[in-house]
């Protein structure tokens, strides 16, 4: 093996695991400082990225070897951001986000996800230990983003965001957290409070068996422009209302 090859396997070997996932592997990478800008104060978080891979292997070389060969910048990949003492602290608050690319990237106020995505890493590290979740096949809640783009058209035709999604033929919600669980598992054992509106979230966790001790609500204002998008949400996809209606509150 070629010197520069044999330094860089040397280096990543160091920070790659393999988990298991069904008859699949997920290749965690990390952990990684990412210093993120939190109202302009620099909150020291952990990163990690995770490939999920048909090969299952502990012979990383192999893996770092198929990299440059793969078009990765064409497919979707999820990671996840880490905050405090996440393995050992006995209270861990943890958000599984669903990417918005044009809630979280363009700041659309058509939804609520920019803010959910701010607004939960400010809770976790507030918190003090804690994770976020920040799910890449989940565009348009399975959708994917130019579908999104299409539903947004039916949506500017009057269809509400349900509607959109059947009316193109895909269920209302397609999402799988089963990856982003296991990855879960591999970083923390004990007990988790989980950020969300959403009872399927929490019923993803609990149906795979993980400890969770309830959930911590996160609306964001109502706007002109997110009114029905939210309201839809509790009337349709079972989203929990922002007072009661909660038994892990
Ligand atoms: N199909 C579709 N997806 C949307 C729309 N607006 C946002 N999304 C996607 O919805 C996902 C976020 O889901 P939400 O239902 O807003 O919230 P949630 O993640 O289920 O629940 P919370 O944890 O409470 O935020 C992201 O994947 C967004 O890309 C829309 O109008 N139509």
């Amino acid at each position: 093996m070629p010197e520069l090859q044999e330094k860089v396997v040397a280096i990543l070997e160091k920070k790659i695991k393999l988990i298991k996932s069904g008859e699949d592997a997920l290749y965690l990478v990390g952990p990684i400082q990412l210093p993120v800008n939190l109202d302009g104060e620099t909150v020291m978080f952990q990163w990690y990225c995770w490939l999920q891979c048909k090969e299952v292997t502990e012979n990383f070389e192999r893996i770092i070897e198929k990299l440059s060969s793969v078009n990765l910048a064409e497919m979707q990949q999820s990671s996840v951001l880490v905050y405090g003492d996440f393995s050992g602290s006995e209270e861990a608050l943890i958000r599984m986000h669903s990417i918005c690319h044009t809630g979280d990237i363009f700041g659309s106020k058509r939804c609520d996800c920019g803010f959910q995505l701010e607004q939960s890493l400010k809770m976790i590290a507030q918190h003090g230990a804690g994770a976020l979740f920040y799910l890449a096949n989940h565009e348009g809640r399975g959708i994917g983003l130019f579908s999104k783009a299409m539903a947004y058209v039916l949506q500017e035709n009057g269809f509400d965001t349900v509607e959109a999604n059947l009316g193109l033929g895909f269920v209302d919600d397609s999402r799988n957290y089963a990856d982003a669980i296991e990855v879960l598992r591999s970083l923390r054992s004990k007990t988790v409070k989980l950020i969300t509106n959403n009872p399927k979230k929490l019923d993803a966790l609990k149906n795979a068996g993980m400890d969770v001790s309830g959930r911590t609500p996160l609306w964001g204002s109502v706007s002109e422009y997110n009114e029905k998008y939210l309201q839809t949400k509790i009337d349709r996809s079972g989203h929990l209302a922002a007072v009661g209606g909660c038994p892990n509150d």
